[in-house]
């Protein structure tokens, strides 16, 4: 069979029904999962097609993290699609199940969920061999590469992968099918590296070979959607070649470094009023001034802002060294179970999947800091790289207050109102985005379209420019980086809270081919049990009725953590109560 004949590409191209996405692959069909009708398995050859009902039971792939399998059950002649469904709580913890379809009997059943730490940053379909579906083990504790799923038990059961590799297992590879055996597979830059198991059942059959393909360097014509999508039916992993090119509709036309001359959200500066009492003329105008600001534009520049700025430039140099480590060290800083967030990239090279970006998220806990140092660095060489992360959360933290104090202020509530939610250290969270280079920066996004959930924002960015904010819901405009500056910006929870009065807007993280980009936003929530609900004067009958009902940050945290992709602002949608 040749997918690249031709009239089966157009064929194939004119079955598509929306976006269409493979998720398995077996015996020449293939499963595809289309926006518009859901799943069905495919014949390329004979262009035949068999629709599947959705499992009543299995997450939404566009919501969660699902990963599917397809493969031939021989003991019962029968053909079963497999979907790991997952969430993560509230403590983080991943919860999972499995359902599996049996096409000879069109039902879906839940059987015994998977013991294994599935690498869901990855999201690959399975990889169908010896009568079972093979995916990649992320949890390093268990040593276990690959779990198998046998079809004809319907039952999970170990894969050692190859000794020597185990420890680039995690994140760095893809599982496929190559000639018929299981396959481990990367590239790194124009070299791809397999690993294969000659022997189904013999840890001693891995072999690794590498190949270099000069057509797979990252030059443009890799990116061409047109053709490699079809490609990608008869090697699954091509198709991730796909992934980090975002939808058409979200392809950024302005340039990272293009700033318009018109406008630009407001600069704010709290020199003359930081030491100043809450009566004080100057303090009050101030305050109304960032309301205005947090209300027209839901976003505002921060200068004077009394941070040392020892703090902000060693937490530059330790991140900027941190995030120039090998991958390897820096995968010891990923998320396990005594660190919940942590470190996470798509992968060796960056090149896999959305978002175009390394990421470090770390909870507002010193202990936790301290963890993940200690695990980059060792336990004596971590010090500089916490310390720089504790005292900047601490810098950021006072900070938070003031402009939280002000704002409560200039809406004419007690100074209090927000500040004395903020109970719960762990609520509060850093996140910081290095986006690499990227060779095609108008088809790619560093972090697509979105509102911070959370109560405030504090963004450092640094001089290379690339954060765009939404204006009036239709155009775009660049933040001109300001040295010394902080951006605000104004969370979904505090838009609700404020009755709509101050703005939660959407934005977004462009990329460029040259420069990396750091930036660290400092996300500030109140405590989980906090009730979000409008205060009386916010709201009147007329003009300003109850815009939103009423909800805790930790259900609202709760929805957020089971979808995968929030775009634009839809979170906050579901809370509205006039549409
Ligand atoms: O990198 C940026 O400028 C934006 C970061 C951001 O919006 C976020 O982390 O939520
Ligand atoms: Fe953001």
């Amino acid at each position: 069979m040749t997918l690249h004949n031709k009239d089966i590409t157009c064929s194939i191209k004119i079955m598509f029904d929306g976006y269409t996405e493979l998720w398995g692959s077996c015996n020449g069909l293939v499963l595809l999962v289309t926006d518009r009708v859901g799943m069905s398995v495919f014949n390329p050859t004979t262009l035949q097609r068999v629709y599947i009902p959705d499992s009543p039971l299995a997450l939404d792939k566009n919501e969660f993290g699902t990963i599917y399998g397809f493969g031939y059950d021989s003991s019962s002649d029968d053909y079963k699609i497999v979907i790991l469904s997952s969430y993560k709580d509230e403590m983080y913890e991943i919860v999972k199940f499995v359902d599996v379809y049996s096409l000879k009997r069109g039902v879906w059943n839940r059987v015994i969920s998977s013991p294994y730490g599935h690498a869901y940053y990855d999201l690959l379909p399975g990889a169908f061999v010896n009568n079972a579906i093979h995916w990649l083990n992320a949890s390093e504790e268990s040593g276990v590469a690959i779990a198998a799923f046998d079809l004809a038990n319907e039952v999970f059961y170990d894969v050692c992968g190859p000794t020597d590799a185990r420890k680039e297992v995690f994140e760095a590879f893809d599982l496929v099918v190559l000639e018929g055996c299981l396959c481990m597979f990367t590239r790194f830059r124009a070299t791809n590296v397999f690993w294969m198991l000659n022997e189904y059942g013999s840890v001693e059959s891995w072999t690794k070979f590498k190949k270099t393909c000069e057509h797979m360097d990252t030059d443009e014509s890799e990116f061409d959607t047109g053709g490699t999508f079809v490609e990608s039916l008869v090697s699954p992993f091509l198709i991730a070649s796909n992934d980090r090119i975002n939808s058409e509709d979200e392809w950024p036309v302005i340039k990272h470094d293009d700033f318009t001359k018109e406008y630009d959200i407001p600069v704010i500066s709290l020199s003359e009023i930081l030491q100043k009492p809450e009566d004080d003329e100057m303090y009050k105008n101030v305050c109304r001034i960032m309301v205005a600001a947090a209300h027209k534009w839901g976003f505002f520049k921060l200068v004077d802002h009394g941070v040392a700025s020892e703090i902000v430039d060693d937490i530059k140099i330790c991140l900027n060294e941190f995030f120039n480590l090998s991958m390897e060290k820096k995968m010891n800083g990923s998320r396990n179970g005594s660190l919940p967030l942590g470190y996470s990239a798509s992968n060796l090279d960056y090149e896999r999947n959305l978002p175009w970006a390394e990421i470090l998220q770390l909870l507002q806990s010193p202990q936790q800091v301290v963890e993940f140092s200690k695990r980059v660095y060792g336990d004596d060489h971590h010090l500089s790289l916490s310390n720089a992360i504790i005292k900047y959360m601490k810098a950021q933290e006072e900070l938070g207050r003031i402009i939280l104090k002000m704002l409560a202020h200039g809406l004419g509530l007690t100074s209090d109102f927000f500040t004395r939610n903020l109970t719960e250290k762990e609520a509060v969270m850093i996140r910081v985005n290095r986006y690499p280079p990227c060779p095609l920066p108008e088809k790619c996004l560093g972090l697509g379209s979105h509102s911070d959930p959370h109560t405030l924002t504090i963004l450092l960015q640094d001089e290379i420019g690339g954060l765009q904010v939404l204006k009036d819901d239709d155009q775009w405009f660049g933040i001109r980086p300001v040295p010394n500056s902080f951006i605000v910006n104004i969370g979904d929870t505090l838009e609700a809270w404020t009755n709509g009065r101050l703005k939660s807007v959407v934005h977004r993280a462009v990329l460029n081919k040259e420069s990396h980009r750091l930036s660290i936003a400092y996300f500030i929530s109140p405590a989980s049990t906090t009730v979000i609900e409008s205060p009386p004067e916010l709201v009147d009958s007329e003009p300003n009725p109850r815009k939103y009902a009423s909800f805790t940050w930790g259900e609202f945290r709760k929805e957020l953590l089971m979808q995968k992709r929030v775009v634009g602002k839809t979170a906050l949608d579901r809370y509205l109560m006039y549409r």
